[in-house]
C-alpha cells in the first residue's frame, strides 16, 4: 500500500473511498472489499481518503469522538485489508467551506477516479450539504463511477464506529471485537509505575497507551504481545483508588514472564471484562483480591493467541 500526503497526485485510475475508517470495521472491510472489485472491473487501483485531523476535532472539538484508533494503526490495518492507496489529506477549515462542487473538484484535481464509493449516510462539504444523491448527479460531469453501500448490520443493528466506541466504554469487548471483525486492541509503552506491584508478588506492566478511546475502568483477561512474543496476561483499568494514584492506568500482569521490559511496546488484546476496579481498605485485601483474580479460571485465555498480524 502506497501513501498518498497532500502535495502529492495520485496519476493512476483508482476506485476511491471517502472515510474516517475508525476501527477498520466489518463495515468498512465489506466497503473495502466492493471497491477491490469494483476496481478490477475498471481496471483501476484501489484507494482510500481520510482526513486529518478528524474533521469535528476541528469544526466541533468537543463533539469529536474518541478515536478508536492512531493513525498508525488505521493505516496497517488498511494495508491489511489489501487496500493499493491510502491517501491523507489534511482537512482545515478552509476545506471545510467548500462547496459539494468544489469539494469534488478540488479531489479530481489531485486523484484520478474512475469510481466512487461511499457508505449510504456519507456527508461533505460545507455544512454537511453534500450527500450520496450530490454524488449521483456530479458523477457523470466529473467522468466517474459512482455507487454507495448499504450498512452491514449485525444482530438487526448496523456496524458502525460509534456502536464500537459504545461497546469498549461499555466494557463488552468481546461484542466489540465481533464487530471489529478481529480482537480489540491497545497499543503502547511500557513506563515505571510505583513498584509496588512486584511487592505483592504481582509485578504489572503500566503502560502510556497511544489509543484515545480506554475501555471501562475494571479487571480483564487479555494477551499481550511484547518483543513478538504472546502471553496470557490480565489487565486492570482504572485509578487504583486503593494506593490513590493520579490518572488512568492501564496495566497488565504477563502469566509465565519475568523480566524488564521498562521502554517496550506492548500490544495488548482485551478479552472478557471480569469485574470493576474497586477501593480496598489496605494493601492486603487488594493483594488477596488481584491473587483471587489470577486464579479465575479464565476461558478466554484457553483461546488460541490473536496471532493477528495488527501492528
Ligand atoms: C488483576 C489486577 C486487578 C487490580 N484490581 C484493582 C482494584 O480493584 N483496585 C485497585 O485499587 N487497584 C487494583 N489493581 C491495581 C493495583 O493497585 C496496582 O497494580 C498496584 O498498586 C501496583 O501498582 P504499580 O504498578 O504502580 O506498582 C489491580 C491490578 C491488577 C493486576
Ligand atoms: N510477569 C510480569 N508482568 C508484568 N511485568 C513484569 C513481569 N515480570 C517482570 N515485569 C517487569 O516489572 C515491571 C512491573 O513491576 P512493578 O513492581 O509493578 O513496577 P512498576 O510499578 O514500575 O510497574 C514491569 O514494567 C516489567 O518491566
Amino acid at each position: 500500500m502506497k501513501r498518498i500526503s497532500d502535495n502529492q497526485k495520485l496519476a493512476e485510475p483508482v476506485v476511491l473511498m471517502i472515510g474516517n475508517f475508525d476501527g477498520v470495521h466489518r463495515g468498512h472491510q465489506a466497503m473495502i472489499q466492493r471497491a477491490r472489485q469494483k476496481a478490477c472491473e475498471l481496471g483501476a487501483a484501489s484507494a482510500i481518503l481520510s482526513f486529518q485531523p478528524h474533521p469535528l476535532k476541528v469544526l466541533a472539538p468537543d463533539k469529536a469522538p474518541k478515536l478508536l484508533q492512531t493513525p498508525l494503526q488505521k493505516e496497517a490495518l488498511l494495508k491489511h485489508y489489501g487496500l493499493d492507496y491510502y491517501v491523507v489529506k489534511t482537512f482545515d477549515r478552509d476545506f471545510a467551506k467548500l462547496s459539494p462542487r468544489a469539494f469534488v473538484a478540488n479531489l479530481c484535481e489531485h486523484i484520478h477516479i474512475r469510481g466512487l464509493i461511499v457508505g449510504f449516510n456519507f456527508h461533505f462539504g460545507f455544512k454537511r450539504e453534500g450527500d450520496i444523491h450530490t454524488l449521483a448527479r456530479l458523477a457523470p460531469e466529473f467522468g466517474f463511477a459512482f455507487e454507495h453501500i448499504e450498512a452491514q448490520r449485525c444482530e438487526a443493528a448496523p456496524i458502525s464506529s460509534s456502536r464500537i466506541r459504545a461497546c469498549i466504554a461499555d466494557g463488552r469487548i468481546e461484542e466489540a471485537s465481533a464487530l471489529l471483525g478481529r480482537p480489540y486492541f491497545l497499543q503502547g509503552q511500557v513506563v515505571k509505575g510505583r513498584r509496588l506491584g512486584r511487592t505483592i508478588d504481582a509485578p504489572t506492566a503500566n503502560l502510556v497507551v497511544y489509543n484515545e478511546l480506554l475501555p471501562r475502568f475494571g479487571v480483564y483477561a487479555s494477551w499481550a504481545r511484547v518483543r513478538h512474543a504472546w502471553y496470557r496476561a490480565i489487565t486492570n483499568v482504572g485509578t487504583n483508588p486503593t494506593v490513590g494514584a493520579t490518572g488512568t492506568r492501564v496495566e497488565t500482569h504477563l502469566f509465565d514472564f519475568s523480566g524488564d521490559i521498562y521502554g517496550e511496546e506492548l500490544v495488548l488484546c482485551l478479552g472478557r471484562f471480569m469485574r470493576d476496579e474497586r477501593r480496598f481498605d489496605n494493601m492486603k485485601m487488594l493483594s488477596e483480591q488481584i491473587h483471587k483474580d489470577f486464579r479465575t479460571r479464565l476461558t478466554y485465555l484457553d483461546q488460541e493467541p490473536p496471532v493477528f498480524a495488527i501492528v
